[in-house]
């Protein structure tokens, strides 16, 4: 049901409440005035006929004409009234019937008492009169306080029985309305709870529909939750949420981390990347005092492939070299590009003769494996600047300076060979068997 006609609805029945409401207070209202009308009616005739009996008294004692005048005008009094008496009930009415019927007696008995008053008349009849008046007023007395005692009765009665009708379709009316108003509010608060939950949703980044089935098609609130799950579609469709998000941006974190740390010929760490990790494996092994040694890796006589070979072929062997060199690293060990043909192998927890070692074994394993190129077969050897960790090294650069110095030396001795960086405080024994592979190698 569309909301304006929910609207009319709750009006016209909340108006029909009160309208209803008003009418027993009316009725109600009524009710009591009548019985208040009889009461007083009663009260009135209850009153005069009392007076009518006083004034009999007068009468019997003082026979004047003031008496008599006053007996009539109480007469025309309680004519008056009875002829004009407000809705009686059939006990009330039979009552007044009775007292009509008897005063109409008294009036005639008076009248004739009078007329032998004025004459001759028997002393025996106007006593018997007398007697006769006076039983006669006395029946209406008793009438008439009989009919103020059911005015009253009938008063209380109905001032009871209003009341509690009155309270009755007072509470019948607030529980209606009560009952109204809740159908009406309840229905605007399901559809505000229906939106709050959706809109929760769209702030917490979760763009689902709102569950339909729990409204009247017919309504707006269905048309409003209709657009509103249109709007999640649309936002679902456009957006990105911040887990999704925030998973691309780290999948493209990591790419760019790997791609700025990558030599891109090579795809082995590059000279960053190489800093970064000999800076962490330095303090590491400075401050828990570890052995920790790197070995830099130079082609020799490169440019004599570029010239030979060209340029492109030049690329292929660093590549080829690579891949040669990383079979013989270990997971601890760290091979990057230190720059052209140079490479440098860090090697922790290693000291001068596990770093010889892993030089030989470098220096071998390149010597044996040459690269294969058109039919060609392009063999290549390389010199190996070895250094070890000492208090003289300050940070990773001061090691790298001293494995270039070593390297220089292996240049200089004739290149395929292994050099130590020789400490002046420190006297670094060259492994036995060295001489005999750089020999050997050189051969
Ligand atoms: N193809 C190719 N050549 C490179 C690359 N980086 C450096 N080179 C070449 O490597 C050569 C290095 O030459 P040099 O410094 O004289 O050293 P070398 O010829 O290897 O001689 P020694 O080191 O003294 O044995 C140069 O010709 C550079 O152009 C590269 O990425 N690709």
């Amino acid at each position: 049901m569309k909301v304006n006609k929910r609207f009319y609805l709750f009006s016209i029945l909340s108006f029909g409440l009160m309208v209803l409401v008003a009418m027993t207070l009316l009725y109600s209202w009524r009710q009591i005035n009548q019985a208040l009308d009889k009461e007083k009616f009663s009260n009135n005739v209850s009153q005069i006929t009392l007076e009518l009996q006083q004034q009999l008294h007068e009468l019997e004692a003082h026979k004047n004409s003031a008496a008599i005048e006053n007996w009539e005008k109480l007469q025309f009094k309680l004519r008056k009234i009875l002829a004009d008496p407000p809705g009686l009930s059939p006990e009330q009415k039979t009552l007044l019937n009775s007292i009509v019927r008897n005063n109409t007696s008294a009036v005639v008995l008076f009248e004739r008492l009078n007329a032998l008053n004025s004459g001759l008349a028997n002393q025996s009849i106007i006593r018997h009169l007398e007697e006769r008046l006076r039983a006669q007023v006395m029946v209406i007395q008793e009438d008439s306080q009989e009919l103020a005692l059911l005015a009253r009765q009938s008063l209380s009665n109905i001032l009871f029985n209003q009341t509690m009708y009155v309270m009755t379709m007072l509470s019948i009316g607030l529980i209606l309305l009560i009952f109204i108003s809740h159908r009406f509010f309840r229905w605007i608060q399901h559809a505000t709870q229906l939106l709050m939950k959706g809109l929760n949703k769209i702030e917490q980044g979760h763009f689902e529909s709102i569950d339909l089935t729990t409204t009247d098609s017919n309504d707006e609130v269905y048309d409003i939750l209709m657009k509103f799950n249109r709007m999640s579609e649309r936002l679902k469709e456009n957006t990105i949420t911040r887990d999704v998000l925030q998973k691309i941006v780290d999948e493209r974190t990591r790419e760019l981390t790997r791609v700025a740390n990558t030599d891109s010929l090579t795809s082995v760490p590059n000279r960053r990347a190489l800093f970064e990790r000999g800076e962490m494996e330095f303090s590491r092994a400075h401050r828990h005092h570890q052995p920790f040694a790197m070995l830099m890796i130079d082609a020799d006589h490169f440019k004599h492939i570029n010239d030979q070979y060209g340029h492109m072929v030049g690329d292929k062997v660093l590549i080829h070299l690579c891949r040669t060199i990383e079979k013989e690293v270990r997971k601890v060990d760290f091979f990057a590009r230190f720059g052209g043909e140079e490479f440098v192998l860090i090697l922790p927890h290693n000291d001068e003769k596990g770093a010889y070692e892993s030089a030989c074994r470098i220096q071998k394993v390149v010597n044996e494996n040459p690269m294969s190129c058109d039919g060609t077969s392009i063999r290549l050897t390389v010199s190996i600047g070895v250094v070890v960790l000492h208090s003289s090294h300050k940070d990773f650069g001061d090691m790298i300076n001293d494995a270039d110095k070593a390297l220089l030396l292996a240049k200089k001795n004739g290149r395929n060979r292994i050099e130590f960086y020789q400490t002046p405080s420190l006297s670094l024994v060259k492994p036995e068997n060295a001489s005999q592979i750089n020999d050997n190698n050189n051969d």
